[in-house]
């Protein structure tokens, strides 16, 4: 299989890929973030009845027409504490935003534009219109309808919503799981003691977290050595344990010990691609086995990190359910760039605002896959297409964000 473009390699992998149909009942503090599986239909009415808008005088519109007369204050109502009597002519109720505009009243004066008496009595300074500062029953949402569609991804705002609307738990996509596994006999794990000729294995926290920002749940397989039989171990696990997505990282290009592309030609996997067109994080696998969908990511931190970037992170949410998102945006080029060779080059850049408020975008000096120092140092990735001519500063680019 020869290597695809990364256009054909997200086609492949993320746009075929369907989102997954378990669903969990959450609490409202659980479900910010979540995919809502069913609509969310309100089962009240917000608000449940006329409400005052405003701090003030409940009354009669018709009362406060000049020449301003003095009304009699019959009674209070307060958020929670309804006042049960009639507004009748000559008459007002003190009230408070929030409260219910008792029966009778159809306007509320604002306390700014009133005064008390010595004796108790309300005196209009302005007049007010019918329904002025009324909030009607029903205003915001009504019993029945629907307040959220299924299939939203839940903002705050939705939470909110939801919550008004009645619902303590509502029924969301469950979120999919991703095994994800470190390969290689030189790693060990942060905080151990580290051998001549080892590294700490880093990658592996830098894939979990854009997995778990994307909207899945990781299930951390730890380290394997460059031996076959127990990387395949690992993923006849995923697949038992019934993982959506099964990721390895390292051994994917033509090393002697690299070993991922033999495992999982040994496990049948229907492969969708051995190599993609891109710099870094050429060497990136993908295939599935039934509904499980295996991502052989490269050693390399960078590498990595961006292939992860462009393909698991979007693979995820679309299993998630998540709305699909453009890879790339537009910014203007901060300096001046070399033509591209034959790959599609995905420069770690940092980014400025201009003048005029467009995002200006500066390749960093060092490019070299290894360096994870300045990959945590970059925001975004320069998108530069295969053979892409040489440009100056000014000129417009693409660029891909990262988490
Ligand atoms: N003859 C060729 N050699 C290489 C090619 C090629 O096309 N022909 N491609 C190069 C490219 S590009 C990359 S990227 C790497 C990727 O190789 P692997 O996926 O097989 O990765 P490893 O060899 O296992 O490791 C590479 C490098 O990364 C370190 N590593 C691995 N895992 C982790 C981890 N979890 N955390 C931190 N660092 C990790 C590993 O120690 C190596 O230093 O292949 C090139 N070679
Ligand atoms: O993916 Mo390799 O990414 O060019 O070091």
């Amino acid at each position: 299989m020869t290597m695809i473009s990364v256009e054909d390699a997200r086609e492949r992998l993320v746009v075929a890929a369907e989102p997954i149909r378990r669903t969990v009942a959450v609490s409202l503090c659980e479900a910010a973030g979540r995919v809502l599986a069913e609509d969310v239909v309100a089962k009240r009415t917000q608000p449940g009845f006329d409400a005052s808008a405003m701090d003030g005088y409940a009354l009669r519109a018709a009362d406060t027409a000049a020449p301003f007369h003095p009304l009699a204050v019959i009674g209070e109502s307060a958020a929670g504490r309804a006042f049960s009597g009639k507004v009748g002519p000559g008459e007002a109720v003190r009230i408070f935003t929030g409260a219910p505009v008792p029966e009778g009243a159809d306007a509320i004066l604002i306390q700014e534009d009133a005064e008390r008496t010595a004796d108790g009595a309300l005196l209009p300074k302005e007049a007010v219109s019918p329904s002025q500062h009324i909030r009607p029953a029903g205003v915001d949402f009504s019993a029945g309808g629907i307040l959220v569609k299924a299939g939203t991804l839940l903002s705050p705002g939705a939470v909110a919503l939801a919550a008004s609307g009645g619902h303590p738990r509502l029924t969301v996509l469950d979120r999919p799981k991703v095994a994800v596994l470190a390969t290689g006999d030189e790693l060990v794990s942060p905080g151990e003691a580290v051998g001549p000729s080892q590294i700490v294995a880093s990658n592996s926290y830098g894939v979990a977290a854009l997995v778990e920002a994307s909207g899945g749940v990781v299930v951390d397989c730890g380290i394997a050595k460059d031996d076959e039989d127990e990387i395949a171990g690992h993923l006849d696990r995923a697949l038992s344990e019934g993982c959506d997505c099964f990721v390895t990282i390292g051994g994917a290009s033509v090393g002697d010990h690299d070993l991922i592309g033999k495992v999982f030609s040994a496990r049948k996997v229907e492969m969708a691609f051995l190599k993609v067109a891109m710099r870094p994080g050429k060497p990136l696998m993908a295939g599935r086995i039934g509904a499980m969908r295996l991502v052989g990511l490269p050693g390399n931190p960078a590498s990595s990190m961006v292939a992860a970037t462009l393909f698991l992170a979007p693979l995820v949410a679309r299993l998630a359910g998540r709305p699909d998102r453009p890879m790339a945006r537009r910014a203007i080029l901060g300096a001046d760039i070399p033509e591209n060779g034959p790959r599609t080059d995905f420069m770690r850049s940092q980014t400025a605002l201009g003048e005029d408020g467009s995002l200006v975008v500066t390749p960093l000096s060092r490019q070299d896959s290894s360096l994870l120092s300045i990959y945590a140092a970059a925001q975004v990735l320069l998108m530069r297409p295969p053979h892409a001519p040489a440009a100056r500063a000014g000129e417009p680019c693409q660029v891909v964000d990262l988490g």
